[in-house]
């Protein structure tokens, strides 16, 4: 079993009866959301919301019920991936453009769950580009706002056209040289007219479920 597959499955252990379960989005979680399916399919009583379209069909194929804000006032757990976590526990999400609809999520939950293969694990963030979602209308001058941060942003492209949003927007992938002050950072970049969200989540992860090549699981818990 690889080490995405590992945590991912493992994650369902803080999934409990009647929960309302934010469904995060990408190749890590996708085992948890198949283990879910499984374990509805036994009996486990859960409500999950979902962080994008792709995970939403996914849970839906798996008949996974699924809720929306307007009918639950709370989020017990959500589970996550991430593309990078730093020392400091700040995460570098939306290397699969969900980052705006998982930062609402992870928001309103009450526990947020990380699930990583230990490659995700670095020093200090930055190496993998900070995925920034913007407006279509004058995203040309939005990304020169944004490097004035000092960063070289990109518009992200499929098939040579922009990649559009699950809310119908533009990615900007912002490979900075090092980002020292990530919380800082993440409120700066959302002043810019035209930022959407962008994908840095300072710190506000609970725990963290990193899978080894050794195939052990180290279980991080966030003392904040
Ligand atoms: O937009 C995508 C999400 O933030 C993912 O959770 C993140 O990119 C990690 O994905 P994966 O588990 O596929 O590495």
């Amino acid at each position: 079993m690889n080490a995405k597959q590992l945590v991912g499955e493992k994650a369902v252990d803080y999934i409990k009866d009647g929960m309302v379960v934010g469904l995060g989005t990408g190749s890590t979680v996708y085992w948890t959301i198949q283990k879910l399916g499984q374990l509805v399919k036994e009996g486990l009583s859960i409500k999950g919301i979902p962080t994008s379209v792709r995970t939403e069909e996914l849970a839906k194929e798996l008949g996974i019920p699924l809720t929306d804000f307007a009918s639950v006032d709370r989020i017990d757990v959500t589970i996550d991936g991430a593309d990078e976590i730093d020392s400091e526990l700040n995460l570098i999400k939306g290397g699969g453009g969900a980052l705006l609809r998982e930062k609402i999520v992870a928001a309103a939950s009450a526990q947020l769950i990380i699930v990583a293969d230990e490659s995700k694990l670095v020093k200090q963030l930055g190496q993998f580009p900070l995925p920034v979602e913007v407006i279509p209308f004058g995203w040309e001058n939005t990304m020169k706002k944004i490097a004035e941060f000092g960063c070289q942003p990109r518009l992200r492209l499929v098939d040579d056209k922009p990649d559009i949003t699950d809310n119908g927007n533009y990615i900007l992938d912002c490979k900075f040289d090092k980002i020292t002050k990530p919380e800082q950072l993440n409120k700066e970049l959302n002043t810019i007219p035209g930022v959407v969200e962008n994908g840095l989540f300072p710190n506000i992860a609970n725990m963290f479920l990193i899978g080894k090549k050794d195939g052990k699981v180290n279980v991080i818990t966030n003392m904040r």
